[in-house]
């Protein structure tokens, strides 16, 4: 086993996550995910489990009558996305699609009429331009607003929004290279503000997300936080001096594993097999090799993929002459360089 083992039960939608969220009373979504990890949780982390865990097996009449309770005592939070593309869609759809809030609690400010089709489909309401007058309105409609631009028209949504922000709203940056100090300084003192770096597999419930909280951020912005984000797959919480590096990791990592997977099938379309099968044979070797390093103990712990590796390599046989080409081909080198470049350039970002 490596290292010093944890498992992490996602959280299931359970009366204390919804009230310590104050966040959903629905009947949305799954709530299936399984998620291992022996990242130390923090002291919220626990608490939310360790709620969790001892509100396990109760009958389906206290569940009823504790939501009804809940939903005299708690008005769930009105989610905001500044900038609905790539990121923050895939934000909006593992959030409903984990059943953590409904459609009808999420908005969105908007540019294109693209994304403003998009987000109608998705049952949002949508305002325009966020330095338009668009941030105002989405601002009175949200309690967490989700910061989903491009880092360089930052400057121009925050000027835009920072005369509507109250204590009562909570500020989620997920600008990649941008510091918590320039999001602070660039709203009004006191503001709540946590950065998030998620990644795109949030779509389909499959995220690898880390955050950190800003200086005047409360325990009940991380228990939210962590309840949104590790609903729609792993959320861990870090030092801010760690986020380029998890940019360069998990943020921009898909991207690395796309590359990978189309390299892998046009090898194997050079073998001889057709591209529709090489493809999907590629992409569940990826997905399942991955899951056997997240969950392959079977208790829930990481399991040291070079372990792995030598599982797969018999004496003389395939594999290792397969490894022997990626070894003289740089493949381990070229990923430790890929992710440091791109936490090289997200320091410049911000
Ligand atoms: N893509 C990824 O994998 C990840 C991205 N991020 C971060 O997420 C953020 C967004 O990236 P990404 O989703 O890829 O970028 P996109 O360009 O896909 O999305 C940004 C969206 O913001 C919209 N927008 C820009 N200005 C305004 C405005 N004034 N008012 C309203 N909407 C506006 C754009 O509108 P229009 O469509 O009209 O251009 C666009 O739809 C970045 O800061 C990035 O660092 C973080 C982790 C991963
Ligand atoms: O490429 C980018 O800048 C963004 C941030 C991480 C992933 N995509």
């Amino acid at each position: 086993m490596w290292p010093a083992q944890e498992s992490r039960p996602a959280p299931r939608k359970s009366t204390v996550s919804r009230v310590a969220l104050g966040l959903v009373r629905s009947t949305y979504g799954n709530g299936h995910h399984e998620l291992h990890t022996s990242i130390p949780e923090t002291e919220v982390e626990q608490q939310i489990r360790g709620a969790e865990d001892s509100q396990a097996g109760p009958s389906d009449v206290d569940e009823q009558q504790e939501e009804e309770e809940e939903a005299l005592t708690f008005r769930p939070d009105r989610i905001g996305f500044i900038g609905a593309g790539q990121m923050g869609e895939a934000l909006i759809c593992g959030f409903i699609r984990a059943g953590i809030c409904s459609p009808g609690q999420l908005c969105a400010s908007v540019r294109s009429e693209e994304r403003r089709q998009r987000m109608l489909s998705l049952g949002l309401q949508v305002f325009g331009d966020a330095t338009l007058g668009g941030s105002a309105e989405l601002a009175a409609a949200s309690d967490i607003i989700f910061l989903g631009v491009k880092p360089q028209y930052l400057d121009g949504v925050l000027e835009a929004l920072a005369p509507h922000i109250t204590p009562r709203h909570l500020v989620v940056s997920i600008a990649a290279g941008v510091r918590l100090a320039s999001l602070e300084g660039r709203l009004p003192e006191g503001t709540r503000v946590i950065r998030v770096m998620p990644n795109t597999p949030c779509l389909i419930g499959q995220a690898a997300s880390a955050y950190v909280l800003g200086n005047h951020a409360t325990n009940e912005d991380a228990a939210k936080i962590y309840m949104l984000l590790s609903s729609a797959g792993l959320a861990v919480s870090v030092e801010e001096r760690m986020m380029d590096a998890v940019t360069g990791l998990s943020g921009s990592g898909p991207a690395y594993v796309f590359l990978a997977i189309e390299a892998m099938a046009d090898g194997a379309v050079a073998a001889g097999l057709p591209r529709d099968k090489a493809l999907a044979l590629a992409a569940q070797t990826v997905s399942g090799a991955a899951r056997m390093v997240l969950e392959g103990s079977g208790d829930g712990s990481l399991t040291h993929p070079a372990l792995l590796k030598d599982r797969v390599t018999s004496p003389a046989g395939t594999t290792i002459v397969g490894l022997a080409e990626l070894e003289a081909s740089g493949l381990r080198g070229a990923l430790i360089r890929a992710v440091q470049a791109a936490a090289k350039r997200s320091e410049t970002l911000g």
